[in-house]
């Protein structure tokens, strides 16, 4: 699913418009016959839509009609200044009125006390108030009239679909400008709006829908911003082709460096993970006073310490895919192992945790390796590695990760609700994945899975991806029934559901 802007509804419009000849009406009548599949008309009869003057009004003008036509109650409210409403806007409120459809201005020049008392009265009389009044057009702060009617949506509220956005945000950035609709449902047309990405959004976005309105591929794709949220098909997709391609002796060997004493705990999840997901050859390479304990538990897996320096050697040399620093300790040691295992190898190198933490002070290291590291960061972790601050990175997590990718030529994954994956020219956000999965040993998991996905033959960046949905897609399958979703509930339950992914792994 393609994530969109303000700008880029607005580049497509006018491409529709000017490339293809689509007049902008038809293109609304689209926009109205997607929303109303939405507006749940099997259960609700009651409808109120309240309408702006531009465009997003003009979509909700036609909602009234299409609801109309369909048997229900509408009752209709258009804020703001009549003059000024949009053509394809007049065109419908001409059809409404030619239906006999009631509606009230709220001019933003009269006193309007009474009609928002009135407002109050028929949302409360109502199922469902469709939100209509802003969309992609908003940038600057709402005032007046216009708060006051959100005031009184927010305030009455039963059931609100906001179409395209809900009134009071900015679609780029996520701003609330100034005041909000907070919507059960946001029915969004084409785009993903970058702007729901912002953590503060999601309380006025409620669930969102993204449907297509009949704009060609080809001008979809000449205007892409190359962001989207993965989906299942894309990770069906990936995994299925590259594997069925591959010889056993080709891939899925790797090395995990992880551990220290206090710390067993982490190196055994990475690398049991790595082995569920489907590695062939999994070592661990760990502090000699855990390899021990680890043994006896990784029953399918090899170890070695940091004193078997040819073999460790061996091993950076032939793996397919490094996972690096889970539970390593933030110390100088870890940086030279570091910075050992990338002078050495020339397979892709994951790194987290500790891996990350070393690299602090020394974020020119990363620059040295072109295409080879990928880094799977968590929001303070980010904050460490690029000097921002923690709220900073939250209110701007794309920008900032894009930007650190393409700086330094790696792949970084920021972990977070809605995971991002990009590197740099082409971003992914992950759908899947849930708070019950926020406890110790997650991100080991998750490095784990994602060293394995990538020594399989996978394009790096896909692998990266594939293993990011999957690891949250187990969680959410979990999180039905466990309050709590632990690494080890995700590590038992990969192989099953890899295997419903229709993966065929030739190892
Ligand atoms: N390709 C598509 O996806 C299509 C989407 N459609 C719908 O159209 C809107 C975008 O419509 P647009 O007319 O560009 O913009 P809006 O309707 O969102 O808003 C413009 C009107 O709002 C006024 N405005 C803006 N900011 C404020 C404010 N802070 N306070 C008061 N009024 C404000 C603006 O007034 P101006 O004075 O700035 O002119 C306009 O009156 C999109 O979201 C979809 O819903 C089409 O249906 C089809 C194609
Ligand atoms: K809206």
């Amino acid at each position: 699913m393609r994530i969109g802007t303000s700008i880029s509804t607005k580049k497509l419009d006018d491409a529709c418009i000017n490339e293809y000849k689509i007049p902008l009406i038809l293109m609304m009548e689209n926009a109205v016959l997607s929303a109303i599949k939405h507006l749940d008309i099997n259960l609700y009869n009651n409808y109120i839509v309240v309408s702006g003057v531009g465009n997003n009004g003009g979509d909700g003008l036609g909602i009234a009609r299409q609801l109309k036509a369909r048997g229900k109650e509408v009752k209709v409210f258009i804020v703001g200044n009549i003059e000024k409403i949009t053509p394809c806007s007049k065109t419908n409120l001409e059809i409404l009125k030619a239906m006999n459809i009631p509606y009230i201005i709220i001019d933003t020049k009269d006193e309007n006390i009474n009609l928002l008392k009135k407002l109050e009265a028929d949302i409360k009389n109502s199922h469902v108030l469709v939100d209509c009044i802003f969309g992609t057009g908003l940038e600057r702060e709402i005032k007046g009239i216009f708060k006051d009617v959100i005031n009184v949506i927010n305030e009455n509220k039963n059931l609100v679909y906001s179409i395209d956005v809900p009134s009071g945000i900015n679609a780029t950035t996520g701003e609330i400008l100034g005041s909000c609709i907070k919507a059960d449902k946001t029915i969004s047309f084409e785009f993903y709006k970058r702007g729901f990405l912002k953590y503060e959004t999601k309380k006025y976005v409620g669930n969102v829908v993204v449907e297509h309105i009949g704009i060609p591929e080809d001008i979809l794709k000449k205007y892409d911003d190359n962001e989207y949220i993965t989906s299942m098909n894309f990770v069906k997709d990936n995994i299925k082709d590259k594997n069925k391609f591959s010889f056993k002796s080709d891939f899925g060997k790797i090395t995990i460096f992880a551990g220290s004493k206090g710390f067993s705990g982490a190196a055994f999840i990475a690398s049991e993970a790595a082995i569920k997901s489907g590695s062939g050859l999994v070592t661990l390479v760990c502090d000699e006073d855990i390899q021990d304990i680890i043994s006896s538990k990784l029953s399918e897996g090899m170890t070695a310490n940091y004193k078997e320096e040819d073999r460790i050697n061996k091993l950076i040399k032939t793996s397919n895919a490094i996972g690096f620093g889970c539970g390593m300790g933030d110390n100088e040691t870890t940086l030279e192992r570091l910075q050992y295992v990338l002078n050495n190898s020339d397979c892709p190198v994951v790194i987290d945790a500790d891996g990350l933490n070393v690299l602090k002070n020394n974020i020119s290291i990363l620059k040295k390796y072109k295409n080879r590291i990928i880094i799977t960061p968590h929001l303070g972790e980010m904050s460490r590695l690029t000097g921002k601050s923690i709220s900073y990175i939250k209110g701007n997590r794309l920008d900032v990760a894009k930007e650190f990718a393409k700086e330094n030529n790696i792949i970084v994954l920021l972990k977070g609700y809605e995971t991002i994956i990009t590197d740099g020219k082409v971003t992914y956000i992950n759908p899947t994945g849930n708070s019950a999965m926020a406890n110790g040993g997650m991100g080991d998991c998750l490095l784990g899975m994602i060293t394995s996905f990538v020594s399989q033959g996978i394009e790096v960046f896909e692998a990266v991806i594939c293993a990011v949905y999957i690891h949250g897609y187990i969680g959410d399958i979990l999180s039905k029934k466990m309050y709590t979703v632990n690494a080890t509930h995700i590590i038992e339950k990969i192989p099953s559901i890899m295997k419903k992914f229709n993966i065929e792994i030739n190892l």
